[in-house]
Order: C-alpha cells, then structure tokens, then sequence
C-alpha cells in the first residue's frame, strides 16, 4: 500500500539537530562550516537540501548518517542523542537504519549487480527481499551482471537498490544524479520518489540542483552554513516534470 508524502511538521521528527556545530580543525587553522544549526527531519518525508558548493550540504549528510559528529550540540535519531553514543553503538546504528546512496556508485566490482545488494542485507536484522527490490529498479535481467557491464544509471540502479534492500529508516543521497545524463538521471528521482512512498522510507536527497529539489515535499536552502529558506512543497512535481 502506497503511504502518503509526508509534507507536515505534525510527524514526528526522526532527526534532530539541535544547534549543531561544526568545526573542522586542519594545523593552525579552524574551520567552522556549522554553527548553531538546527533542523528537524520528519518521519517518511522527502527533503531536499539545496545549496552551492561548500555551503554545507555534505558536512550534514555525514552527521545525520553518523558517520561524522559535532562539535557542539545534539543529534538525535527518534529521540536518542547520538553525539553521545559509542562507536559501536554508531556502527549498529548506520547497518540498522541508514542507507547511503552516492554520487559514484561505489559498487564492488568483482560482484554481480545480485551479490552487490544480497551483501547489504546479510548484515541488517530486517532486510527487503532482494529479487523484490531488483524488480522494483528494473534490474531484474541484469542481475548476474558484473558492475563494468552495466551503464551508469544500471549501476546507480544497483546502488538504490543496494541501500533500499537494507529496508533501512533512512536514506541519504548525496547528488544521486549527478554523474547521470538528464533522462537517466530521471529515472533514478523516480526510483527514490517510489522508495519514499511504497516503503515510507525517510529520504534526504543534497543536490546543488534546484529543479531536482521541487519533487522533494520539503526543500531546504543553504548558504554558507546556514539555512536561507525553508520551502514545503505542497505539490511535489514528478520527476518526469523536472528540467534543467
Ligand atoms: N574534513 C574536512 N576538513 C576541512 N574542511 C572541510 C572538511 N570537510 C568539509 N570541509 C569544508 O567545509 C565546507 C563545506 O563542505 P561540504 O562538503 O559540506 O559542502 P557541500 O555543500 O557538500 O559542497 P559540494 O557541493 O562541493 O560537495 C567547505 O568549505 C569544505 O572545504
């Protein structure tokens, strides 16, 4: 059963960040990409964060998956502070309920496009069926190809699939078409618009593309660090809509 778009603040918040902060040290000299910054992501919504380069966009990502921590102020993951976890606690946190999708797709390639996603879901305790999941990105023939067989928007099929088949909470896409041609790069919004609302999957998606932006529910606008402009989408275009 498809579930609504969430659009509302009246879901709960499966993410917080709670005047996060920021600060990259290199030598001598500091770097403060965060400050003070607060957002909240709520359960089953699709949000787009939007931003010019080194404005931010990466730095969150890589907190709100717990692969990165503040230095001042609070994550929390469906209320628990993660700024306070151990890193094994970190580790089951990011197997259990992130999925990560990136720009390059970061398969293995010595494995077909099947062993790439069945070796995501022997770690997790829940994972989706793996032949439903290649179904569902159309892979379901290239399945016992290897990486270097497929085209790039196959392999970032893969790659959906890969996160999607973990069945995780949370999924984050950090410029998922960025290295995909306009029409391809199409396909793969459609995939994780589909994602988000036959499987409730909570989708943060970071482009530098605004068009992208408008399929999200909610779009968030960086600038140096800081949120410009808060945008909900009451009607989201498809992706079929988008131009750029
Ligand atoms: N590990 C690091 N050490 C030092 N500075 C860093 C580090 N990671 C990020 N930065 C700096 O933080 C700022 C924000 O980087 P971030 O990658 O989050 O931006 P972004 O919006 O994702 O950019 P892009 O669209 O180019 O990927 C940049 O000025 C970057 O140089």
């Amino acid at each position: 059963m498809e579930t609504d778009s969430a659009t509302q603040p009246e879901r709960p918040a499966i993410v917080q960040l709670d005047h996060v902060g920021r600060v990259f040290t290199m030598g001598e000299v500091k770097v403060e990409v965060l400050r003070d910054f607060c957002l909240d992501i709520y359960e089953g919504e699709f949000l787009a964060v939007v931003g010019p380069s080194g404005s931010g966009k990466s730095t969150i990502l890589n907190l709100v998956g717990g692969l990165d921590q503040p230095t001042s102020g609070q994550i929390l993951f469906r209320g628990e502070d993660l700024t306070s976890a151990t890193n094994r606690r970190l580790t089951s946190y990011r197997r259990d309920h992130v999925g990560f999708v990136f720009q390059f797709y970061n398969l293995a390639p010595n494995l077909t496009a099947r062993e790439n996603v069945l070796t995501a879901t022997e770690i997790v305790r829940d994972p989706a069926d793996v032949d439903e999941v290649l179904e569902m990105v159309g892979l379901t023939e290239r399945a016992d190809h290897f990486p270097a067989q497929l085209s790039g928007g196959e392999q970032q099929r893969v790659a959906i699939a890969r996160a999607v088949a973990k069945n995780p909470s949370l999924l984050l896409c950090d410029e998922p078409t960025g290295a995909l041609d306009y029409a391809t790069g199409i396909k793969a919004l459609r995939l994780l618009v589909d994602v988000n609302r036959r499987m409730g999957t909570t989708i943060v998606l970071i482009t530098h593309n605004s068009a992208i932006a408008e399929t999200a529910n909610r779009v968030v606008h960086l600038r140096s660090g800081q949120i410009s402009e808060m945008v909900v989408n009451e009607h989201p275009i498809a992706p079929e809509e988008v131009t750029w």
